[in-house]
């Protein structure tokens, strides 16, 4: 349709993209073909804006929700959503999505990574090469197979279902705790993470990030795990209580962890970097250019399905 001074009218749907400065979504340009986006919650669009796309960690909160009344999506572009105020957006009517599938793959596999790295010391015999100690020193300690491991996977949604089945293909046994039993899944269930501790060699934790998850790998559990136990965190650094980690682990009390990600971020407790059981990460483990893709299409699919009043695809 030709408006009266004979311009094409633009139908794309208005897109609000919510980003903290450090934060820029990835294939941002994709997007311009099929919406109109802006970035400011000071626009004079924010007012009528129906959509919204939270980037990253961005948090969105009842202030900034105020700024947009006609608001009815929020789709957030990670996994995990512990920064929207999810109850606040429930009671406005805002409907909510995540990542869904879109990065499952590549956490699961960046877990084993990092369970691989810690068990058989490959970043720190990487180190030891390159420092040139080789030739002096001889012999490197030995690390342990990771096959015959009892593995104890705390949240088993899209991305801890992921890492059981690559990890019973390494012959490793599963089991896991999350919120309730699962009936279709035949890995023994644990109703709490103590438990599941005192059975496992190493907990992998890949679940939500909520008020009931907040160190839930605490004192009492890590000290369930062992010596010889092994943490791998690759869903939020407040999901394990890092001070007591880092006591256990300066202390020789557990026997070690691979962390993508901290309570922090991106400050990563100093008294790590010292110890040649630790892998450290910063927040990688979503991050591949085929997961990007993956999002990108996704978000796009969410988008255009909500602004033809079709149902989400990863209603949150
Ligand atoms: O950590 C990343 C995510 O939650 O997507």
């Amino acid at each position: 349709m030709a408006t009266e001074d004979n311009e094409v009218e633009d139908h794309r749907p208005l897109v609000l993209i919510h980003h903290l400065p450090s934060f820029k979504l990835p294939l941002q340009d994709r997007l311009i073909t099929h919406f109109r986006l802006f970035d400011s919650l000071a626009s004079p669009e924010a007012s009528s804006v129906r959509a919204l796309i939270c980037v990253g960690p961005t948090p969105v909160t009842a202030d900034n929700l105020d700024h947009l009344p006609s608001l009815r999506l929020v789709v957030g572009s990670s996994a995990g959503l512990d920064h929207v105020d999810l109850a606040e957006c429930r009671r406005r009517g805002i409907s909510v999505t995540n990542s869904g599938d879109a990065y499952s793959e590549n956490v699961a596999d960046y877990a084993v990574a990092l369970l691989l790295d810690v068990l058989r010391r490959v970043s720190a015999a990487d180190r030891f090469v390159r420092s040139g100690l080789w030739p002096q020193m001889g012999e490197y300690p030995l690390g342990c197979k990771l096959g015959g491991k009892r593995i104890g996977i705390v949240g088993l949604g899209s991305i801890g279902s992921e890492v059981a089945k690559r990890l019973v293909a390494f012959g490793c046994t599963v089991a896991y705790n999350s919120r309730n039993k699962k009936p279709s899944v035949l890995y023994p269930y644990y109703a709490n993470v103590h438990d599941l501790a005192v059975n496992s060699d190493v907990l992998i934790v890949c679940c939500a990030l909520t008020n009931e998850t907040h160190h839930i790998i605490n004192k009492d559990v890590l000290t369930a795990l062992g010596r010889e136990g092994v943490i791998i965190n690759v869903g939020r650094g407040a999901l394990v209580d890092e001070k007591e980690l880092v006591q256990f682990l300066v202390q020789g009390e557990i026997g070690g962890a691979g962390l993508d990600v901290f309570e922090n971020e991106p400050n990563v407790p100093k008294e790590l970097f010292a110890l040649d059981n630790v892998v450290l990460s910063p927040h990688l483990a979503v991050s591949t250019p085929e997961s990007f893709e993956a999002l990108n299409e996704l978000i796009i699919a969410n988008l255009k399905a909500f602004f033809s009043n079709k149902p989400l695809l990863s209603p949150f």
